[in-house]
């Protein structure tokens, strides 16, 4: 008897759209599927990583660079054998995507792939509904990742009043015209629209998965990946990441929550993303603040430590022209000294963006 295929599904989407949101959702709708997960963030320390930890059936994080680059056929297929090892079970593979990768040469790296157990499970782009207008004037590539979808999730829509929701449902049906346009908030979209998935059949709504061919034939139009890191026909410099760089900070020390706002507060404007967790000194410091800057928004989950969990913070900022030196500098500045009297009013302006948990 011929042994079902694992599906494998790709989740892309700009910087801070909602893809691990969406997953987070997806894992918690799901319980009867098991869901093997490969998380890529952009940096090396792998925030989206322990955001779905604990959730999922089974996980490879993969950290420090875009798999885009980093998986040539090789690489993705030792992932991919590992999880779907007959021993797991796994129903179906999610891959989240940095947020800075591109979405062909993934695809490439999936439809190449010696891996009998799989079958490429199509591409599900998720849209920042609040961000998307502006970000696709400074990044017009962005509309090539959308026609490279099965499916786009527009997410966000809370955000957006109903005229601009309408709005950019039509920009994405001119993007990609035909293909399916979800509305979401907080990615709750509904399981069986990527778990059902058919992408390799083209049905009357014009439902269609790129073709090993198209892909190709986007690498001959400038859009795959150089050849000197496992991918072919050009250089890396119309990929977001080239444009882009990641700085990370880490410290055991608890920040003070008025200086952290500050810093929060003038970020420079090439800092699009930042996100990561907090501990505070002083009234907030039993509680472990989950910090989200997409843009000019900026959001904290809270959520008890666990018991033993290590009390520390952890920071990955991703934008374009930042200084590494001048971040880190100003940071460490944020830690509390010791001897600093840190009480509620302090943590009020950081409580003035919180959130409950998604
Ligand atoms: N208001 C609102 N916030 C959302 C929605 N979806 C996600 N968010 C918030 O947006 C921020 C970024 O969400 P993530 O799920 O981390 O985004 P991501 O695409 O995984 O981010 P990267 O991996 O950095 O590209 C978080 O603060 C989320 O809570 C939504 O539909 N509405």
């Amino acid at each position: 008897m011929a042994t079902q295929r694992i599906p494998v599904i790709l989740v892309t989407g700009f910087l801070g759209s909602g893809k691990t949101t969406m997953l987070n959702h997806l894992m918690r709708d799901s319980a009867d599927t098991r869901i093997g997960v490969i998380v890529n963030d952009f940096g090396s320390i792998n925030i989206d990583a322990l955001a779905v930890a604990g959730q999922v059936d089974s996980m490879i994080p993969i950290e420090n660079g875009c798999l885009c680059c980093a998986a040539d056929a090789t690489e993705m297929d030792e992932m991919l054998e590992r999880l779907t090892d007959p021993e797991l079970r796994i129903d179906v593979v999610v891959i989240e995507a940095s947020g800075l990768a591109e979405p062909q040469s993934m695809i490439r790296a999936l439809l190449s792939s010696s891996n009998e157990r799989i079958v490429y499970g199509g591409l599900v782009e998720v849209v920042d509904a609040a961000e998307f207008p502006d970000t696709r004037v400074r990044h017009p590539e962005l509309d090539r990742h959308v026609r490279a979808a099965d499916l786009i999730v527009l997410n966000k829509t809370d955000r957006v009043a109903e005229g601009e929701r309408r709005g950019l449902l039509e920009a994405l049906q001119e993007i990609a015209p035909g293909a399916p346009v979800v509305a979401a908030a907080h990615g709750r979209v509904d399981p069986a629209l990527l778990f059902d998935h058919r992408p390799r059949e083209t049905t009357e709504e014009g439902f269609r998965q790129l073709s090993f061919a198209d892909v190709w034939a986007d690498e001959a139009s400038g859009a795959g990946c150089g050849d000197d890191s496992g991918c072919h026909g050009h250089d890396h410099g119309d990929h977001l990441h080239a444009a882009y760089e990641s700085v990370e900070f880490s410290t055991a020390e608890p920040l003070h929550p008025r200086r952290l706002m500050d810093f929060l507060d003038s970020r420079p404007v090439g800092l699009y993303r930042a996100k990561g967790f907090l501990h505070f000194a002083g009234a907030g410091r039993e509680w472990k603040f989950g910090l989200h800057a997409v843009g000019s928004y900026l959001r904290f989950q809270l959520s008890p430590w666990e018991r033993g969990e290590p009390r520390t913070t952890q920071l990955v900022m991703i934008g374009t022209g930042i200084d590494a030196d001048t971040l880190t500098k100003r940071l460490a500045e944020c830690v509390a000294a010791p001897e600093e009297e840190i009480d509620e009013t302090h943590m009020m302006s950081v409580l003035r963006y919180a959130n409950e948990t998604d």
